[in-house]
């Protein structure tokens, strides 16, 4: 019977591709999914030159797969992970490697690394990026476990992840659940670049009635420049998409605005507070999120809350400055998210090397962009940089920026329009530069009603004072 170099549970939207992209680099892949049709389907759409089978028994599944077994789970996350491990543990034995290559939630991932290593089963968290056509054709990966288990795992993650440079988006990251940590705070960061868009097509089209046509062709332009990134790209392409149920106009404009979410950007938001790193606009992002949900209290809120515009910025000084606000914001999104990893990384104990994370995160995955490759580079000569606002070329781009932003920031609020993202990054950029902060105040606030007591700045100790 033939052996398979690798197993694919959970037959869905990344499972499915991401077997065929295996099958396309020649390794022969099983799959299992509780559906039949989908472990049926599976065997229909390989080429003459895949070697792929699909099955609905675990049994049956593990037999397929050569020992010691590399086996991904790429099922939602939460209970049916659990699940799918406790359907394969029966056939699995000492040595096998297990992926999650969900969106798991991390400490569940440390959970499940302990269990399965009592069983001398090696578990790793790994974050996939780039939905649908990544998984297929190429996606950006983030594998975090055992580091001589990963060994093996490494010809085949190398060989189907996307390249840059012939460079594979793929490296492993660190131990216990670094994998999904990484990919937790891409997609904080995913979200706050979201909204940071969202923010800009809402301040030409409601605050200057600026037509979609017009806005498509900035974000086009944008695409072809120093923003180049993912979602620009992906953006100018929605921004053109006719709705062909009515005919008339573009798709977007028949979407409703409330927003989902499955909890990446939340977690992200959750566990910066507890290890103190400051991410407001990725905060300000899930915030958003949460706020479209109120549509009946908005539409409320709209007949009685009045505003009239005062902004005296022309539409056409607005377009010269966007640009360069952009690119202020968008720097400072990712300096948030990658801070964050620098502090899990040492509260977690990762040992993750930026350098290579931002290598990773060049191709591939939803936050790809032309700026990944400067990051790589400040993290290149500075691996122990805490913020890339320190670096020396950033800082300066961000320096002679940011007059644009806060142009564009004013302007927002003149005209009522909502930038919970794109302020929030003005008022990080000022408090990261700030020498002094106001917390002195609040060190004496807390002193004043609950003897908390305070430091000094020109002596060492903690000093109470009686303030009444
Ligand atoms: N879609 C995307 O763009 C991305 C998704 N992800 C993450 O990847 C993971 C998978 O997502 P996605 O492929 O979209 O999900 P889908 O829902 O499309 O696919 C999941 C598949 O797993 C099957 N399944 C569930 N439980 C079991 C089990 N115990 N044994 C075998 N099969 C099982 C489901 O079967 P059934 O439907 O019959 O229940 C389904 O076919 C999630 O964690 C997601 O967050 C990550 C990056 C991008
Ligand atoms: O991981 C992803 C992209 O990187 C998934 O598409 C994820 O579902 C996105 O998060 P959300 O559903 O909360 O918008």
């Amino acid at each position: 019977m033939k052996e398979f170099d690798f197993g694919i549970v959970g037959l869905g939207v990344m499972g499915r591709n991401l077997l065929l992209n295996m099958a396309d680099h020649k390794f022969s892949v099983a799959g299992l999914d509780l559906d039949p049709e989908k472990a049926a389907s599976l065997e229909k759409e390989a080429s003459e030159e895949h070697t792929i089978k699909g099955t609905t028994s675990a049994e049956e599944f593990c037999g397929l797969i050569r020992k010691p077994r590399a086996i991904m789970l790429l099922v939602p996350a939460g209970k049916p992970v659990d699940s799918a491990i406790a359907s394969l543990l029966p056939y699995l034995e000492e040595g096998d490697v297990l992926v999650d290559g969900g969106n798991s939630y991390f400490p569940d991932t440390n959970r499940r690394v302990d269990e399965l290593a009592e069983k001398g089963i090696h578990f790793f968290g790994m974050g996939i990026s780039g939905g649908e056509k990544g998984a297929r054709f190429g996606p950006s990966m983030m594998p975090g476990g055992n580091a001589e288990a990963y060994e093996r795992l490494r010809p085949i993650f190398e060989a189907v992840a996307a390249k840059v440079n012939d460079e594979p988006c793929v490296t492993y990251l660190g131990k216990g659940s670094a994998g999904n940590y990484v990919k937790m705070v891409h997609n904080g960061i995913e979200y706050a670049i979201m909204q940071l868009i969202a923010e800009v097509y809402d301040l030409l089209k409601r605050g200057y009635g600026v037509e979609d046509a017009k806005i498509q062709q900035l974000f086009e332009k944008w695409n072809n420049s120093e923003l180049a990134s993912f979602l620009v790209e992906i953006t100018a392409g929605i921004l053109k998409k006719e709705d062909e149920v009515t005919g008339k106009g573009i798709l977007l404009n028949y979407i409703s605005d409330a927003a989902k979410a499955k909890g990446t950007g939340k977690w992200t938001s959750q566990n910066a507070m507890d290890i103190q790193a400051p991410i407001p606009a990725i905060n300000a992002a899930v915030e958003m999120r949460d706020i479209s949900k109120y549509k009946e209290e908005r539409v409320q809120a709209s007949k009685s809350l009045k505003w009239t515009d005062v902004s005296e910025t022309s539409e056409e000084e607005i377009f010269a400055e966007l640009t360069d606000a952009f690119y202020f914001a968008m720097i400072n999104i990712y300096a948030q998210g990658l801070a964050q990893l620098t502090i899990a990384s040492k509260e977690y104990d990762y040992g993750l090397n930026l350098e290579e994370v931002a290598k990773i995160w060049r191709g591939g995955c939803i936050i790809r962009a032309a700026c990944l490759e400067d990051f790589r580079q400040a993290y290149s000569k500075s691996p122990e940089l805490p913020n890339l606002l320190l670096d020396e070329t950033l800082g300066k781009s961000l320096e002679e920026k940011q007059a644009a932003a806060r142009k564009v920031v004013k302007t927002f609020i003149d005209k009522g329009i909502p930038a919970s993202v794109f302020t929030s990054t003005v008022s990080y950029f000022d408090s990261y530069r700030s020498e002094i902060l106001p917390t002195n105040l609040i060190q004496a606030q807390r002193d004043f009603f609950g003897a908390h007591k305070y430091e000094r700045t020109d002596k060492e100790g903690v000093f109470h004072t009686e303030w009444n």
